[in-house]
C-alpha cells in the first residue's frame, strides 16, 4: 500500500469513529432527554405501558451485539482518556449528567446541571449524587497533576443541599503528594454563588504498582485499561 492509499484508509478509521462518537452522543443525550422525562412525566398511566413496549423494542437490537465486563467499548481511547460510557462524564452514558471538566492552570473546574432524576430530598441532589461528582472530579484532578490513581478514600461533608436543575459549579485542586498517594480537595457550589459551597470533600488517591495493575486490569492488557482509573 503507498503512502497516500494508507493515509486515506486511516482518514476512513479516524471519520467512521467521529462518527460512531457522535452516534453515541446522540444516543445518549436521546437516552438521557428519555430518563428526565420519564421522572417528571404525569402522562397518563396507559401512556406509560405503550412508552414501555416501544422502550423495550427499540433496546432489543442494541442487545444483539453486546461487549463482555473486560471488553472496552470500540470507540473508547482509554490511553487519549476517551471514555464515552463514564457514569459521570460521557456523553454515551444514560446515568452521567453529564459532568464536563477542563482543567484551569493547577485547579480543575467542572460544570453540570441535575435533574430530577439525581433527586434525594425532595428538589435536591441525592448525596450519592454529589460524592459520585466529587470523587470524579477529584480522580480527574489527580490525573491531569500527573498522578493518576484509584479512590482510597472519600470524606464528604454536606453543607448546604445541591438544588437540582440549576447550573452547578464544581473545583478540585490537588493539596498534597505523599509517594504513591495523592491528596486532593474539591468543592460543589451553585454557578451564580461560586463562593458558597454546598458540598466539600477530601479525597486521596492511590498509584497502581505495576504488578497491581496486573493483576486488576491484566484481562484488558495492551488496551490502555491498567494506566487509567476512570
Ligand atoms: C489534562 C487532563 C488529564 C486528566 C486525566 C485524568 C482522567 C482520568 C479521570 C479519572 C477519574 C476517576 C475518578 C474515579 C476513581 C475511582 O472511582 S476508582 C474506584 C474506587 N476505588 C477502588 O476501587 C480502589 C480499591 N482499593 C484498592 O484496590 C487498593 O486499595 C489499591 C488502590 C490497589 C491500593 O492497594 P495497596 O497498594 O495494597 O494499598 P496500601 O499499600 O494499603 O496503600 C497504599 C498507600 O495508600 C494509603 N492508603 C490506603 N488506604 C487509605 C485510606 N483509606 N486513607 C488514606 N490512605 C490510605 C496507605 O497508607 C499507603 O500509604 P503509604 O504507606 O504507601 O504511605
Amino acid at each position: 500500500m503507498t503512502d497516500s492509499e494508507n493515509g486515506r484508509r486511516l482518514h476512513a478509521v479516524d471519520d467512521a469513529l467521529l462518527r460512531r462518537r457522535e452516534a453515541i452522543s446522540d444516543l445518549g443525550d436521546a437516552l438521557r432527554l428519555l430518563i428526565e422525562h420519564a421522572t417528571a412525566t404525569e402522562a397518563p398511566t396507559e401512556e406509560l405501558r405503550r412508552a414501555a413496549e416501544r422502550i423495550r423494542q427499540a433496546a432489543a437490537p442494541l442487545g444483539e451485539r453486546a461487549r463482555g465486563r473486560h471488553e472496552p467499548p470500540s470507540a473508547d481511547d482509554m490511553r487519549a482518556g476517551v471514555r464515552l460510557y463514564n457514569p459521570v462524564t460521557g456523553a454515551g452514558s444514560a446515568f452521567a449528567p453529564p459532568l464536563e471538566i477542563h482543567q484551569e492552570g493547577e485547579i480543575t473546574v467542572g460544570a453540570c446541571t441535575l435533574g430530577l432524576a439525581f433527586e434525594g430530598p425532595p428538589s435536591y441532589a441525592h448525596g450519592g449524587v454529589s460524592a459520585m461528582l466529587l470523587d470524579q472530579m477529584l480522580g480527574y484532578a489527580a490525573g491531569a497533576s500527573g498522578n493518576p490513581g484509584m479512590t482510597v478514600r472519600l470524606d464528604t461533608g454536606y453543607r448546604r443541599p445541591v438544588p437540582l436543575l440549576t447550573p452547578l459549579r464544581l473545583t478540585a485542586e490537588v493539596v498534597d503528594v505523599d509517594g504513591r498517594r495523592v491528596t486532593v480537595a474539591g468543592s460543589i457550589a451553585t454557578a451564580a454563588e461560586p463562593g458558597e459551597i454546598l458540598v466539600a470533600a477530601t479525597g486521596v488517591f492511590v498509584g497502581l504498582r505495576a504488578e497491581q495493575a496486573r493483576r486488576l486490569f491484566g484481562a484488558i492488557a495492551g488496551r490502555g485499561e491498567e494506566s487509567r482509573a476512570g
